[in-house]
């Protein structure tokens, strides 16, 4: 991974940073009267002078429109409205970490990484790395004003962070200036002590967060040793104990508190998080990622919640995508080396690169394949006294578009061949052909890809194993398995029964509704099945659907080419109706 070390002076709206030592900037100031601020790599200083104020360069710039309207704003004392800008404007106001991994630096990551505009108000700066913290300097009480002041009174926030606010006469001024400038979301991520066991904060600093910042925090994020040292020293080892403290931590004024069971050492795959809104206990659940990257696990947290409180979700929703990000960025972290010490941290640009399993990772898949989806079976062949070979022929004669080797009775190496003759057909003219199930015998025969249901190998695990370039297809029913399917790497959705099928009796039917509702839901292709012919195949279209996935009305019937033919009639027709319906 490439490193990049920068030796330069802050800019709290981190949208550029100093590279001049003679840097002059011209800011409005809150009381109407323009500051000319200048800084250099060793001073920082204000002068109020009277100057002309600065004409906007850019009048056309929604941006610059919206930052006037902001300082308009706020020089009446009041704070920016949220939705001033269309950009979600997330600050934190936290700690440095030389290392990168934690602290501010994992702030502005982590907003970057959940689509926020990240600004920073840095209240100390910490020489650490991945052995621990060598060094912990103050920022001045009046610096973090100056800072608080430079980014609300400007820029204007739409949901504020806290995390390392080393001192109580921090925590008083960045409480003071959350009431003076009416923020009202608010994460705070009480940070005492680093992982290495390190002190952060000054020993009064919790009675200080409880008085004065807790009672206007939105979501409350500690960790089981920040819970306990919140609640006088309690001991908390069971998620029971963990929703007792939610209940008490709320009592203490914030709206939402999260309490995160990460260091709950219960043996437990799952990490369980346990959320209290005054109205009910809430469990996120996620897998422990099994990991040494962990260092900044708590600062990245707290910024997407603040990131996705920015961008309007409510309290429990941005605490749920929250979950899902930091838990993914583990997994994809995991494997990163960085430094010589115990504790490594993530790395963020994983969540924004290309990843295997993302739709944006792979070519994108023809929907138009889906349109006449031949789905083999060995009884409707054995019944009709044909190959697997010959049944194919014939179906890709008469115009299937797509062909899926379903044959259940069959064992791994004749599956592997057969799959290879079928290959011999279809890979000449451009045909895809899925294996179903089975993702071993997909590999061997080098087909391209396979097609799984909800009992099959997860589809992330097929996707992992495939990687980006195969075709995966994924049984569903309900509009939730359709987005988890969609979000694990899908390529295509079946969904069925559509109608009744004794092909695979066993699957109940959701009907033109249930299809309707799953083709809502996501935006890759669905395709029918069960109990799907010619006949009907049009009504699946209209519904939403890129084509019919069918068994016995191709295998079963005399002529499986006139078979196909009308299936692909019939949806080619359904879609221009649709088309033109739509326009
Ligand atoms: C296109 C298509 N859709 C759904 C299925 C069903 O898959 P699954 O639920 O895994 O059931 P089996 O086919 O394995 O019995 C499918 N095969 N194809
Ligand atoms: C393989 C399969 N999957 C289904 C599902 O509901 O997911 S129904 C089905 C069988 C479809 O066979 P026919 O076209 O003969 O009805
Ligand atoms: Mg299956």
């Amino acid at each position: 991974m490439p490193c990049m070390l920068q030796l330069t002076a802050s800019e709290s709206t981190a949208g550029k940073v100093f590279s001049d030592t003679r840097l002059h900037r011209r800011v409005p100031q809150r009381a109407g009267r323009p500051t000319l601020l200048c800084s250099n790599k060793r001073s920082c200083f204000r002068l109020n002078r009277s100057i002309m104020p600065v004409r906007p360069r850019c009048a056309q710039d929604k941006l610059s429109a919206n930052k006037r309207q902001a300082v308009e704003i706020t020089s009446s004392s009041t704070a920016k409205g949220a939705s001033t800008t269309a950009l979600p404007m997330v600050l934190t106001v936290a700690g440095s970490d030389s290392g990168g991994g934690a602290g501010i630096q994992a702030d502005l990551k982590t907003m970057l990484a959940c689509g926020g505009f990240g600004m920073s108000v840095v209240t100390s700066v910490t020489a650490q790395n991945s052995q621990g913290v060598q060094g912990v300097h103050v920022v001045p009480c009046e610096m973090v004003a100056q800072q608080l002041d430079s980014v609300l009174g400007d820029l204007g926030v739409d949901c504020l962070k806290t995390g390392m606010l080393p001192t109580p006469e921090t925590v008083r001024t960045v409480s003071q200036k959350l009431r003076q400038y009416g923020i009202s979301k608010v994460v705070v991520d009480p940070v005492l002590v680093s992982t290495s066991g390190c002190s952060l904060a000054e020993s009064e600093v919790a009675a200080v967060l409880k008085a004065e910042l807790l009672p206007l925090c939105t979501v409350l994020t500690p960790n089981l040793p920040e819970a306990a040292a919140l609640l006088e020293g309690r001991d908390i080892r069971s998620v029971p104990d963990m929703e007792q403290a939610a209940k008490d931590l709320h009592a203490l004024g914030p709206a939402a508190v999260l309490v995160k069971g990460g260091h709950l050492s219960d043996g437990a795959e799952e990490v369980v998080d346990v959320m209290y809104d005054g109205e009910r206990v809430t469990h996120f659940s996620g897998p422990r990622v099994c990991t040494s990257n962990t260092h900044g696990t708590g600062c990245t947290l707290s910024s997407a919640i603040a990131t996705n409180l920015a961008q309007g979700l409510s309290p429990k929703e941005a605490v749920r995508r929250s979950k899902a990000f930091i838990t993914e960025l583990l997994k994809r972290s995991s494997q990163i080396t960085v430094g010589s010490g115990p504790q490594w941290p993530m790395h963020h640009a994983k969540m924004v690169e290309p990843h295997p399993g993302d739709a944006a990772a792979r070519s994108p898949f023809d929907a138009a394949s889906l349109r006449c989806y031949a789905v083999t079976d060995p009884n409707c062949n054995a019944k009709c006294g044909r190959s697997l070979r010959k049944a194919v022929e014939l179906a890709i004669q008469g115009g299937a578009t797509i062909v899926q080797l379903r044959e259940k009775n069959i064992d791994g190496v004749d599956f592997v061949a057969a799959a290879r003759t079928i290959l011999e057909i279809a890979r000449p003219l451009g045909i895809p052909v899925l294996i179903n199930d089975r993702v071993d015998v997909a590999l061997a025969a080098g087909v391209d890809g396979v097609h799984v249901g909800q009992e099959d190998i997860a589809c992330a695990d097929v996707r992992a194993m495939l990687g980006p370039d195969k075709i995966i297809g994924v049984s569903v029913k309900t509009p939730e398995e359709a987005v988890k399917a969609m979000q694990d790497g899908a390529d295509y959705l079946g969904s069925g029964a559509v109608y009744p099928t004794s092909t695979k009796a066993d699957s109940s039917v959701i009907g033109l509704e249930g299809l309707r509702h799953v083709c809502e839901a996501v935006d890759i292709p669905v395709v029918s099945i069960g109990g799907v012919n010619a006949s009907n195949v049009a009504e699946t279209i209209k519904v939403g659907c890129a084509g019919g996935a069918l068994v016995s009305a191709i295998f079963g019937v005399d002529s499986p080419a006139t078979a196909a033919k009308a299936v692909l009639d019939a949806v080619d027709k359904a879609l221009v109706e649709r088309q033109s319906d739509s326009s």
